[in-house]
């Protein structure tokens, strides 16, 4: 199998493209950092840090890498069987014209054997917004084609790879030791991959909703509550008792939602947060709050960690103080390297809190929610670090 991987990063070097490697995938990484790729050609491996309980090293050897702005990459993309990504939500729509090229290009040589696109992102059926792009760019006579040939395979993608602590290896990726890559198995083209490590589901939206409204409402309100109180990583923040407990409650209040939205057993729910909570104190990583709480406007976006859930419990008529208490955390994020919390400060200052909290969210000015957002807002605002 010959796969090509979009994004060499944490996620990418760190899980997916480890796994595709172990699988026996021939394995190319295509990248827009082009000392990255270089680095990766010149060593044709890295190493791959499983830290846990028990501690192991992987080799991850005979992988090469492209610069995904270069026309060598459509010529990767036209050979592939399998293609995955792992560049960011946003990223998508920037790599849809180069992916098209790479298809019609294969689409003009006569070339009709099934490939398979995953985007291992975190938002829900990304690859299904990838395919929307896509479509965009290829022209229409090769509509039809693209039905017929290539899958575009939701999923949901969960193990925390923060950037390696190592300075002396840059290829080097520290990670934890639980994963889990969950696809959609309705959707692929041709016989699915036989990967361990990829379990297969026909219920996907469930799955890929209790990760993200799970792990990741937990982990950003970690974050954003963290920040306020001083803390640099997301061990030291889940570490203060009064913190954890908000977080623990944002899961849970998250979590009934998906209870009672896909029917998962309670019980079973309340372990898998107890897991997670676990997981952000692990004592082996060092993940800055920064990364967590990157790119606040898209996680206070209508579709993601935050506001989602928030609207299931109004959906259910369920407590959900603990999800304000993250979002009007959310509003007091600054941080001068990270240009959407530049942005999200700036229409504060422009618009008001309300206005900036409606814009980012979509809650209605005059909702209930958006009220008690602002009053939580300009009590946790008071302390926001210098
Ligand atoms: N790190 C984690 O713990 C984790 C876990 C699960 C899911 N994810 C998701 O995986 C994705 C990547 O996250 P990450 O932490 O690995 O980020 P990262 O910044 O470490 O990696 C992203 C990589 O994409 C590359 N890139 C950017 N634009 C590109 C382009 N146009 N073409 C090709 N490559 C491009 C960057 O150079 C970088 O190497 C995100 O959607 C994230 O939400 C991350
Ligand atoms: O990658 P983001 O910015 O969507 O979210 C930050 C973290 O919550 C995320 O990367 C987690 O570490 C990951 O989702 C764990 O599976």
């Amino acid at each position: 199998m010959r796969a090509l991987h979009f994004g060499a990063g944490n996620i990418g070097r760190g899980f997916i493209g480890k796994l595709l490697a172990e699988s026996g995938a021939e394995l190319v990484f295509a990248d827009a950092n082009k000392s990255l790729v270089d680095m990766l050609n010149q060593a044709k491996e890295y190493r791959v840090n499983v830290v846990g309980e028990e501690h192991q090293v992987d080799v991850i050897a005979g992988i090469r890498a492209v610069d995904a702005t270069s026309p060598a990459v459509v010529d990767e993309i036209r050979q592939a069987d399998l293609i995955t990504t792992a560049v960011g939500p946003q990223v998508l729509e920037k790599i849809a014209g180069t992916l098209a090229k790479g298809l019609q290009l294969r689409f003009e040589q006569g070339d009709e054997r099934p490939m398979n696109i995953i985007a291992c992102e975190n938002m829900v059926r990304g690859t299904s917004q990838l395919k929307g792009f896509v479509l965009q760019h290829l022209p229409d006579s090769y509509h039809a084609k693209l039905e017929q040939c290539v899958g575009f395979v939701d999923s949901a993608v969960d193990r925390i790879v923060p950037p390696a602590a190592t300075k002396d290896d840059p290829l080097e990726v520290t990670v934890e030791s639980f994963s889990e890559w969950i696809v959609d198995q309705t959707q692929f083209k041709g016989d699915i991959p036989k990967m361990a490590g990829m379990e297969l589901t026909d219920n996907l939206i469930a799955f890929v909703e209790r990760k993200l409204f799970t792990l990741n409402t937990g982990h950003i309100v970690t974050a954003y509550l963290g920040n306020l109180a001083g803390y640099q990583t997301i061990r030291e923040a889940i570490g203060d008792l009064q913190i954890r407990q908000t977080v623990k409650r944002a899961m849970e209040q998250s979590g009934e939602v998906l209870v009672r939205r896909y029917g998962f057993d309670r019980q079973l729910h309340g372990a898998y947060i107890e897991k997670i909570l676990g997981r952000f104190a692990n004592p082996y990583l060092v993940d800055e709050i920064e990364r967590v709480g990157r790119q606040p406007l898209r996680k206070l976006g209508p579709q993601d960690r935050l506001t989602k859930p928030l609207l299931g419990t109004l959906e259910y008529n369920l407590p959900n103080d603990a999800l304000l208490e993250g979002m009007a955390a959310a509003l007091c994020y600054r941080n001068a390297a990270d240009p959407q919390a530049v942005e999200l400060q700036g229409w504060i200052a422009e618009f008001g809190v309300l206005e900036a909290l409606c814009r980012a969210t979509g809650l209605a000015a005059d909702s209930a929610e958006a009220a008690k957002i602002v009053q939580r807002y300009q009590a946790l605002s008071g302390q926001v670090p210098a």
